[in-house]
């Protein structure tokens, strides 16, 4: 296998983390004093620090900090004497953090004693962190020099430079890449195109010199283990899925939200995330392959007697690794209970191809595993090994902590501050250990969603228009999905707020006929011309704008609905995934001219939401989507939208023909 690790390899000296290769790419001060680190050792380490993290602080002034010697950084750079990192100048303590962090603990702690912004420079992941990190873990700062001197001698090199070509997808992050299309462009086709499929990579892509040959994947059950290779797939036989892959972090916007004490709202703190428009991180495609229950049948399991409970189940989970692994060398794993990949109509498959094609190597060319109803991190990419095992998967991604069901008590501060609540504490069948009183429950299936994608967020409406939605009223268009296979019922929509709604249309495209009960694996498609009301007509005929806010309510056909935003405080988690709630999109109607707007102020929309709100930060504007901040937004801010950190390409600019390429 062709990987960012063995290229690099020779260049530099290794860490062992838990005797594997690791941080190829890092020299700088940390890198060289902190190598005995590594997930298990993190675990087991006692942090002599003391007091935890406190999130609500209030942050002293610059002058007022203590002045930290670069020497003493460098000196804290692991997770018993602590784990410092330096940040525009400021040092901060990041050893409860890391336990929790999202990219895992080791990339954290490879960082320890150097600077964090020379990490940030190659993971485009990251926005600006230092309002969180002010406001939890500050220690004090370092001179002026030492900062730059912090800066220039941490080096860390890229793993992600030898990624496959990409086009087309609004890029969220290039290294790992996060990409997806435009939110109305997923309209276009209901398969979606594989250049426009969306991409949530965790580690670089890896790939193969000679596919045929150096490829291969291994299999474990109890008595024998066995290789697979390409050929080997061929000759059995293939069966074809249709299914829509979620993130399990779909709706990107707003996510982060955090449960608040008094546990009656959600707010968002400033915890570091990329805001996107109303996208739906998920696509559709056609998958053919192998079943994974012939392939563990050939390896020896009685599949069949197992799925009619003849038999009992030998484990609970199936683990998958993939050959994809980061710069500490841990590799890509997540499980998936083993009942699912034998269900004779669960559709697992070990995927070859999509839409018809070889998978691109984006999607786990040259085979992904496609857990059809389960998130998408599940669905495992450029398979290495399947094995049956009665604990998930050592790796930080099936351990992180990010995708289970706390205690109601559990709040942002406790996450962030207690050293208990570590992502290994969830290992043992996917229970919660670290607190006794309670159970935390791994979310596996995704819940039932919806998504409205027309109208765009903050997108606006002019007089041009207006006439037409007076009479027909405002279009909206989404996309909805049960989660686990099931089937939607109804998707309702509203635009004020979800103070009324209406049912909207329903589109499967035939779905219906293909899939078995419980077995709906694609999304539908709902639209809907909503009616204003008589006061919202008023308003506009009276000459001002209005913004609604546009929201869609999807039910499954056994009454499952999406919680409300106020209803979602009883499912937290740091970063917001399988936060299934209803999203608002607020929308501009004014009577004021478009193309007036466009020639005095220059169009501003499409902007990327993160620089989307530092724009309006930057001008001391609140509240969303009003006309005069839209006034005022002009080409200026648009050409100062940072490029580095997200990457917007216009999907305008492209022509119908390579939007349905
Ligand atoms: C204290 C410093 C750090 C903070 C506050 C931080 C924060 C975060 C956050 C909030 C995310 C989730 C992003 C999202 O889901 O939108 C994330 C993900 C990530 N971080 Fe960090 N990070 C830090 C340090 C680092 C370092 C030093 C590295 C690498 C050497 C790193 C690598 C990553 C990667 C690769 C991901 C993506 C993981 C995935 O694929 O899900 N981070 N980080």
């Amino acid at each position: 296998m062709r990987s960012s690790l063995a290229r690099l390899a020779p260049a530099v000296a290794r860490l062992r983390v838990e005797g594997r290769r690791s941080s190829s790419w890092q020299l700088g001060a940390g890198a060289l004093a902190g190598s005995a680190i590594g997930a298990a050792a993190l675990c087991e380490s006692k942090t002599t620090l003391g007091s935890p993290v406190a999130t609500n602080r209030e942050v002293p002034r610059d002058q007022d900090l203590r002045i930290i010697g670069l020497e003493e950084l460098r000196a804290h750079n692991n997770m018993d004497d602590g784990l410092w990192i330096s940040y525009h100048g400021h040092v901060y303590d990041v050893t409860h953090f890391a336990r929790i962090h999202p990219g895992g603990p080791g990339r954290i702690q490879m960082a320890g004693g150097s600077d964090l912004q020379k990490y940030f420079d190659v993971y485009h992941v990251h926005p600006d962190v230092s309002k969180f990190l002010d406001r939890t873990c500050l220690l004090g700062r370092l001179t002026a020099a030492d900062a730059k001197r912090s800066y220039e001698e941490t080096i860390f090199g890229n793993p992600y430079e030898d990624e496959p070509p990409r086009d087309l997808q609004q890029t969220i992050a290039k290294a790992p890449r996060w990409a997806n299309l435009m939110g109305p462009y997923l309209l276009d086709s209901f398969r979606t195109p594989l250049r426009g499929f969306y991409v949530r990579n965790h580690f670089p892509v890896p790939s193969w010199e000679d596919v045929e040959n150096d490829y291969e994947f291994e299999v474990s059950v109890p008595g024998a283990t066995r290789s697979f290779k390409l050929k080997d797939l061929r000759a059995l036989p293939q069966a074809t899925v249709e299914a829509t892959l979620i993130c399990g972090g779909a709706a990107l916007y707003p996510r982060y939200l955090h449960r608040t004490e008094n546990r009656e709202s959600w707010e968002q703190k400033e915890f570091p995330r990329h805001e996107v428009n109303n996208n739906f991180w998920g696509s559709h495609a056609v998958w053919t392959g192998v079943k994974c229950r012939d392939v563990l049948r050939l390896c020896g399991l009685d599949v069949d007697a197992l799925a009619l409970g003849e038999k009992p189940m030998p484990a609970k989970y199936l683990r998958l690794t993939g050959h994809d692994a980061d710069e500490t060398g841990a590799s890509f794993g997540v499980t998936i209970p083993l009942e699912k990949a034998i269900d004779p109509f669960g559709d697992v498959l070990l995927a070859t191809t999509m839409n018809g094609s070889t998978l691109p190597a984006d999607h786990g060319y040259p085979v992904r595993v496609l857990v059809p109803g389960f998130a998408g991190v599940r669905n495992c990419k450029w398979l290495a090994k399947m094995e049956l095992s009665d604990e998930l998967h050592s790796s930080h991604v099936d351990t992180h902590t990010d995708e289970v069901i706390y205690p109601p008590n559990m709040n942002f501060e406790d996450h962030v501050a207690k050293a208990s609540f570590t992502g290994q504490a969830v290992k043992r069948a996917g229970r919660w250990e670290g607190d006794q009183d309670n159970e935390v429950f791994r979310v596996m299936e995704m819940p039932v969603h919806s998504s409205v994608l027309v109208p765009e967020l903050h997108s606006v409406v002019g007089k041009e228009a207006i006439a037409e939605v007076l009479k027909e009223g405002l279009e909206v268009k989404g996309i909805a999905l049960g989660g686990g296979g099931h089937r939607i019922a109804r998707v309702d929509v509203s635009i004020d707020g979800g103070k009324s709604y209406i049912p909207a249309d329903l589109d499967d495209h035939g779905m219906e006929k293909v899939h078995k009960r419980n077995y709906h694996w694609s999304w539908y498609w709902w639209s809907k011309k909503v009616p204003l009301s008589e006061e919202m007509k008023h308003q506009l005929l009276a000459g001002q704008s209005l913004t609604l806010q546009v929201v869609s309510r999807a039910m499954t056909e056994h009454g499952n609905t999406q919680p409300s935003r106020q209803d979602a405080v009883s499912l937290y988690n740091l970063v917001g995934n399988i936060c299934n709630y209803q999203t608002h999109t607020p929308a501009a109607l004014t009577c004021l001219y478009m193309f007036l707007l466009t020639f005095f102020h220059g169009v501003v929309l499409p902007l990327c939401d993160s620089c989307y709100q530092a724009s309006n930060a930057q001008l001391g504007l609140v509240g969303s989507c009003d006309i005069t901040r839209l006034a005022t937004l002009s080409q200026r801010l648009l050409a100062s939208h940072d490029p580095r950190h997200s990457i917007y390409i216009d999907p305008r600019s492209t022509t119908p023909t390579d939007r349905k390429s």
